[in-house]
């Protein structure tokens, strides 16, 4: 694949290197200095955009894909408030986005499993229940796409719970969580590439249940790997439906 990398930072170095480890080619790679200059032509010509850039960088960039006709895997998070508008942009200009909060295999299984969880806690009203993020300082966004994951996960089991609320240690607001409002709790902690936690607490015991990642190479992998399913199909398409647990 001739591969566009829209961000070049943590993420786009590391995907470079799985990408080349995996026969592809990087053809143009694109920050924020060069952003504005990059003309259509420059890309129209590539088999797929991987977009590891910023959360205000995001819309434009995937824009910018949109009217080159080409595929674009969307790893950066942050924007999803706008998710259900890219959604109907995407089909009714008949383009192929695939977006995920989170490429690894690991997570991707934590997911399934999340909601296994929920649903099994959810005739149990005793437990409460809550999610932990932390990450490294320079994170832009607060809470981690991967804990909106997990917390829409809970959401649509837990019975007791009806939206979530994010509480960021440090930032000098104290969030208190309603009894019917799931709390995600964000921690912000020198280099910590991603630890995610679900704990499920009730009087007389405490189920946790957590992802550590100890680099990013999970999600690197994970977004080359999502760029290669792409080709070839046109929609919008989550980094979930890569993954059949079931069979
Ligand atoms: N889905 C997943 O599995 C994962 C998602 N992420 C997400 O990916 C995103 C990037 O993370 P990370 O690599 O750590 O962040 P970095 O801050 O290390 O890198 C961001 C990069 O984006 C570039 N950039 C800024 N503006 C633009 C623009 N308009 N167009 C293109 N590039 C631009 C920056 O350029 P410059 O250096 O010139 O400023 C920089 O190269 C975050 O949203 C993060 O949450 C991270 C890990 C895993
Ligand atoms: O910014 C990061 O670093 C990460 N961002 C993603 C998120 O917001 O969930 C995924 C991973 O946890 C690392």
């Amino acid at each position: 694949m001739k591969i566009v990398l829209l961000g070049y930072g943590k993420m786009g170095q590391l995907i470079e290197r799985f990408a080349l480890k995996r026969g592809h080619e990087v053809v143009l790679i694109v920050d924020e200095q060069n952003r504005d200059s990059i003309e259509l032509e420059d890309i129209e010509d590539a088999d797929v955009a991987i977009d590891f850039s910023t959360p205000h960088a995001a819309l434009d960039n995937i824009s910018l894909c949109f009217e080159a006709n080409l595929p674009i895997v969307v790893g950066t998070t942050g924007w999803y408030e706008n998710l259900e508008e890219v959604k109907q942009i995407t089909l009714s200009s008949d383009q192929s986005l695939l977006y995920g909060s989170n490429f690894s295999i690991g997570v991707n299984v934590f997911f399934h499993i999340n909601k296994m969880l929920a649903k099994a806690i959810n005739p149990y009203k005793q437990y409460d229940v809550q999610v932990e993020e932390i990450h490294h300082i320079h994170k832009l966004d607060a809470p981690s796409g991967t804990a909106i994951t997990i917390a829409e996960g809970i959401l649509g089991e837990v019975d007791q719970k009806k939206s979530w609320v994010n509480s960021v240690e440090g930032s000098g607001e104290e969030v208190i969580a309603k009894p019917d409002e799931l709390l995600i709790e964000s921690l912000r902690i020198e280099e910590v590439p991603g630890t995610h936690t679900v704990l499920y607490s009730s009087e007389v015991d405490q189920i946790e249940f957590k992802h550590t990642a100890h680099s990013r190479e999970g999600f690197a992998l994970g977004a080359v790997i999502a760029a290669e399913w792409l080709q070839g199909k046109k929609g919008f398409f989550q980094v979930t439906e890569m993954f059949d647990f079931n069979s």
